[in-house]
């Protein structure tokens, strides 16, 4: 019997966008659909799947959420997407739609493109890439401040062929849209939202529909059946590594670090946030995502830095068996200096 192909949906979007809050809510107002989730994590301390097993969502239960940390996925697409996805496929009782969210610093074009290897391809196809936006970094520059600094280095660097590498891969993963979701409107007026609007729009050659959304709050309905078959065109949605290197060059995450750092349970947690903020602050760390041991506490304190703008809140239960602790992923330019922030972030305590 001829199968239909199961629609995949590809969430990406740089470190602390939203794509997990997105998903989140898109898990709890599924409307029926049976989804399966692929999750993968810059850092391995797997928050992002400890949130996502953690809502309860009867679309998707704990089974159907399948976590890759070997490394960004689309450095890794042969050795670990691709068996997941074969194995996935050959579940008795398949999923009505695939949804597999990124690494924030992951490259989507070679995780399109692998949806054309035979295997896949007979089976599975894209729906659509939705890139979600963080759009108050958009309007403080985040994405665009240092063309100074990156044009001096280039001057003095030969072999710097890139643009500064958040620009760049904010670049290629709006490149890669069929959808772009501009989220995090509540922390804009209006007219910055149409601001960032128009930057979004002037980094890309292609015209992708843009929606706003505040908390990832966006209908399943308008994320789910795009139905475009991104596979297909792949070869008109090019990244700025594979125009530079049309030889085939390997792409990797040297300009990105990151780091665990393990502490002490935290007895002052707001006073913790606020120097944890001045950290960032000096040090320039791009995301700090983890959770804290809060003496007296029966729950444990979910932590979300995005650049300096801190969430905290208590998340769930201590699980039975589960050794009580705080730990934080830490992740930044590669010449962020790991044993400086790493001490700083100790005496924060
Ligand atoms: N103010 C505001 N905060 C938001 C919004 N959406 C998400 N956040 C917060 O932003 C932080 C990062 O959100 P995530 O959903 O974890 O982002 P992500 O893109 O999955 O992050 P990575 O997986 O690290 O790349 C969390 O603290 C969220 O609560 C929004 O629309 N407005």
């Amino acid at each position: 019997m001829l199968q239909q192909k199961i629609p995949a949906t590809v969430i990406t979007g740089f470190l602390g966008a939203g794509k997990t809050t997105m998903i989140r809510n898109l898990l709890q107002n599924a409307g029926g659909k049976r989804i399966a989730l692929i999750i993968n994590e810059f850092g391995d301390l797997g928050v992002d799947g400890d949130v996502l097993k953690g809502c309860g969502a009867e679309a998707c239960t704990e089974d159907d959420i399948i976590e890759l940390t070997n490394g960004c996925i689309c450095c890794t697409v042969a050795d670990d997407f691709i068996p997941t996805m074969s194995k996935l496929l050959e579940r008795e009782n398949r999923p009505d739609h695939i949804v597999i969210e990124t690494s924030g610093l992951a490259l989507p074009q070679p995780l399109i493109a692998a949806f054309n290897w035979p295997e896949i391809k007979t089976q599975v196809t894209v729906d659509g890439v939705i890139t979600v936006v963080d759009s108050a970094a958009v309007a403080a520059g985040r994405f665009a401040d240092d063309h100074d600094k990156v044009d001096a280095l280039r001057v003095e660097d030969d072999n710097l062929d890139h643009e500064s590498p958040l620009e760049e891969l904010f670049e290629d993963q709006l490149t890669a849209a069929d959808l772009i979701v501009l989220n995090k409107t509540d922390l804009l007026d209006a007219a910055g939202v149409l601001a960032v609007r128009d930057e979004v729009a002037s980094r890309i050659a292609r015209k992708p529909s843009m929606i706003e959304a505040k908390n990832g709050e966006v209908a399943a309905a308008v994320l789910l059946g795009l139905g475009v078959g991104t596979e297909d065109d792949i070869a008109n949605r090019k990244s700025h590594h594979e125009l530079e290197h049309e030889n085939g060059e390997e792409h990797d995450h040297d300009e990105f670090d990151s780091f665990v750092v393990e502490l002490p349970a935290i007895a002052e947690p707001a006073a913790f946030i606020e120097r944890l903020k001045g950290v960032i602050a000096e040090h320039d760390v791009l995301r700090v995502k983890g959770f804290a041991d809060v003496p007296g506490k029966p729950l444990r304190l979910l932590i979300q830095a995005v650049g300096t703008r801190i969430d905290n809140y208590f998340e769930r239960a201590w699980a039975a068996g589960e050794t009580r602790g705080t730990r934080l992923v830490v992740i930044g330019l590669h010449d962020m200096d790991e044993q400086a922030v790493r001490a700083a972030i100790a005496a924060a305590v």
